[in-house]
């Protein structure tokens, strides 16, 4: 089978953690990199050109969203994922599992597939390994996540256990499925904040990657509302037993000190919607700290947003004018909040690389952590 992504190059280290590259056919992803979300084909409030000043390496589309509106066969028809969306870059599709137990009602799940009624019109449909991997074959993303069973947070072990061996199942029926040449396939590790579940479930995934290799490993299963402590008590003894001549893929994760944090112990991906999600909210997130744009000392502020950053929003207006759009609640408001928010976010990936690279990560996420901590932003 032909590789479409290249191997993983791992270009320097620091303890688990690491700067690497691979290559897709839509171009290279150089990471530590944070994945913009972008669920239903944009990245929610700015447009194409706007995201490519952001400079994502990777963005996020997703199967369920997608699949239900407005179809995986009219994206297709039209070209694919990249065209309809005019995102030319790497684009990584989450696979649904995750999206129906946390959108859809009325689901029901069975070996074959999961059963649930569209959170749009409430229509039924139905979801399977081999459904998922279509979907993302007719969006034509460039890596595509196998389709897992996501347990809420909190979940017995045993029924966690029961849970994580179906995921293994649906993994083998993901991997039979014909995907495009040009696409990449991650296998999901589950297994809640247990590491020997996690370590169990792994094992059972490298048996199956013994025969057919998968192109990159994420840790699924967390940021689901267990406490922060064991998310990272689990993170810090798992994440480097992942292979580390592949892409690590940390789910759903997270503010600042989160990527800080995963990077350390060797995550190479992140994805999450909190920085456009707390942008539309007011929330920034700036060098210094988070800024609520609506609290009344920004009224008259003639000062940027944030000193060090250089993104549109911060280079051309006051924290007045997004103190008075927000207040407002203009369109504008969203969509200069959300290119800083994600600048920022992105930015901070693409720092600890260049630290990492340099040889100074530690030094770097000393001072960065720092700043967050000092003076009122
Ligand atoms: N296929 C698959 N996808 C996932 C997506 C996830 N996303 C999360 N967490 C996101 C939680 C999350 C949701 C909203 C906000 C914004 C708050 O302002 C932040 C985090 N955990 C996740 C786990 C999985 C998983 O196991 N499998
Ligand atoms: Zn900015």
């Amino acid at each position: 089978m032909s590789c479409p992504l290249s191997p993983f190059q791992v270009e320097a280290t620091c303890g688990p953690a690491r700067a690497g590259r691979f290559e897709t056919t839509r171009g290279p992803v150089l990471t530590p990199a944070f994945m913009p979300v972008g669920t239903q084909g944009t990245v929610k409030g700015i447009t194409p050109a706007q995201l490519a000043e952001i400079g994502p390496q990777v963005i996020l589309g997703n199967t369920y969203h997608l699949g239900l509106r407005p179809g995986d066969e009219l994206v297709r028809d039209l070209g694919g994922l990249h065209a309809f969306m005019a995102w030319p870059g790497p684009i990584l599709t989450d696979s649904g599992g995750f999206q129906v137990f946390s959108l859809s009602s009325l689901r029901k799940i069975k070996e074959e597939g999961v059963t649930f009624q569209s959170h749009i019109d409430g229509s039924t449909h139905f979801l399977s390994p081999e459904r998922s991997m279509e979907i993302q074959r007719n969006l034509g993303s460039d890596i595509v996540m196998a389709l897992d069973e996501c347990p809420p947070g909190r979940m017995e072990r045993p029924a966690l256990e029961t849970s994580m061996a179906r995921t293994t199942r649906w993994l083998q029926r993901c991997r039979a499925f014909p995907l495009g040449e040009r696409q990449g396939l991650f296998a999901i590790n589950q297994g809640g904040v247990h590491m020997d579940l996690r370590t169990r479930h792994l094992h059972e995934i490298l048996d199956l990657d013994a025969r057919t290799p998968f192109q990159g490993f994420a840790v699924g299963g967390l940021s689901v509302g267990e406490p922060k402590d064991e998310m990272n008590a689990l993170l810090s003894e798992f994440t480097p037993t992942l292979p580390a001549d592949r892409p690590r893929y940390l789910m759903g994760v997270g503010t600042p000190e989160d990527l800080l944090f995963g990077i350390a112990h060797g995550v190479d991906l992140f994805d999450c919607v909190l920085p456009t999600r707390e942008a539309r909210h007011g929330t920034l997130l700036t060098s210094r700290g988070r800024v609520k744009i609506k609290n009344a000392r920004h009224r008259t502020s003639s000062l940027p947003l944030d000193p060090d950053c250089n993104c549109y929003a911060c280079r051309t207006f006051t924290r007045a004018y997004l103190h008075h759009l927000f207040r407002a609640g203009e369109m504008l408001a969203s969509t200069l909040n959300s290119i800083h928010n994600l600048s920022y976010t992105v930015g901070l990936t693409r720092a600890a690389r260049r630290a990492l690279l340099e040889n100074r990560f530690p030094d770097f996420a000393r001072r960065t952590i720092d700043q967050w901590n000092t003076e009122e932003p």
